[in-house]
């Protein structure tokens, strides 16, 4: 018999459920995600860290999870809240049912909720705090409470935490079943041209293998190490990652970021790379109502007119309207129109909200990898 789990939110709404995690309780941020596939690489992002993410997508847990779809080391979210877990799981990958996964490594989750009800009730009033609390009893006056303690993801800095501790080299590609690597393994110095030095905020291992693919030596440093530290190892480009939390706090980010650009070294951001690079440039950043969570919200390339149907997980966005006159504009979110990406008009370098790394979600966005090699190019000629 499984055993009964709340989520609660800070407005005081109560849902009640089954768990399907571990026991406990478990506050934070709540967001819907309507991907339809993915749910391990959604659970492993480290940029969920102090979320709750609501699944809209019904059935979740259909295919188990497995050791190769992991974005970081196991799960990352504050927990997760789904309508329903199938009883089996299969698929020829699965190692592991989601409900054993997530029990294992300690996230509270809660199924057999009206996950639609919750969804419009966070588009209309907002992402809320709330709490998922998991086991023998469940107690809804004390998980409204520690839902209202939350102090909200609002100048939060999380990158520094979910960070690296140390510097660690990274040379693996994309795994490709068609051409039977399960696993890319190594490439080799001849593969790999060009050095880039990574700040890791939270990084998400596709990145990895997608600037390995481009022919990029990866090194991935802590979120605050100092710019003088990497400019020392004369990187060829520097990447700035995705991660959880508030951009605006990350000071060390900000000011090591407006150094390497300035200096002139080819730079590209994702998420709150992205954000953190429009703060370095002198834009402002905001928090938003609900965000953007999903694998297929179209963007539209300002230059080109061309809508890419994208992968978006962000809470936060640079506010268009801040930009200063030497950035530039470069797509827009259909959804709502706003700022999707910016590139500098006076250094190479440029970043984007969304994800290209995919990992959920569709590849439109992928060719922003290859610019950032013709910008690595150009500076080495
Ligand atoms: N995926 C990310 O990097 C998220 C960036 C930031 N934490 C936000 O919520 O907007």
């Amino acid at each position: 018999m499984s055993k009964p789990a709340i989520l609660a939110l800070e407005d005081g709404t109560l849902f009640r459920g089954e768990s399907i995690g571990a026991d406990g309780l478990s506050a934070g941020e709540v967001v819907f995600n309507t991907a339809m596939t993915g749910y391990q690489e959604i659970c492993t992002d480290p940029s969920y860290s102090r979320q709750l993410v609501t699944l809209t997508y019904p059935h979740v847990g259909n295919t188990g999870t497995n050791p190769v779809d992991e974005e970081a080391d196991g799960p990352q979210l504050a927990g997760l809240i789904i309508r329903d877990l199938p009883l089996r799981s299969s698929s020829w990958r699965n190692a592991e049912d989601l409900g054993e996964y997530l029990a294992s490594r300690g996230v509270v989750a809660i199924a057999g909720i009206d996950t639609r009800r919750l969804t419009r009730l966070l588009r209309e009033k907002g992402a809320q705090d709330g709490c998922i609390m998991a086991g023998d009893t469940v107690d809804p006056d004390a998980a409204i409470q520690a839902a209202k303690d939350f102090p909200g993801l609002k100048g939060m800095d999380l990158a520094q935490s979910a960070s690296t501790d140390t510097i660690y080299e990274w040379r693996k590609g994309s795994w490709n079943l068609d051409l039977g690597r399960a696993d890319a393994g190594e490439r080799a110095d001849a593969d790999l041209p060009w050095h880039v030095v990574a700040y890791d905020y939270g990084i998400k291992q596709n990145i990895l293998r997608m600037l390995v693919d481009h022919g990029c030596r990866v090194t991935v440093v802590p979120a605050k190490t100092p710019a003088a530290e990497v400019q020392a190892m004369d990187p060829d480009g520097v990447f700035f990652s995705n991660g959880p939390g508030d951009p605006e706090p990350c000071d060390y980010a900000i000011e090591a970021i407006r150094t390497l650009v300035d200096a002139g070294v080819p730079s590209f951001g994702i998420c709150l790379g992205h954000q953190l690079l429009g703060l370095a440039s002198g834009a402002r950043s905001v928090k938003m109502k609900f965000g953007h969570h999903g694998a297929n919200h179209p963007v539209q390339d300002l230059d080109s007119g061309r809508v890419m149907i994208s992968s978006q997980n962000h809470g936060f966005a640079v506010d268009e309207a801040s930009l200063p006159a030497n950035v530039r504009p470069t797509q827009r979110s259909l959804f709502d129109g706003s700022l999707q990406g910016i590139h500098r008009t006076d250094r190479p370098a440029f970043s984007f909200q969304g994800h290209p790394e995919a990992s959920p979600g569709p590849h439109d966005v992928r060719p922003l990898f290859a610019h950032f090699v013709e910008l690595i190019r150009d500076y080495r000629a």
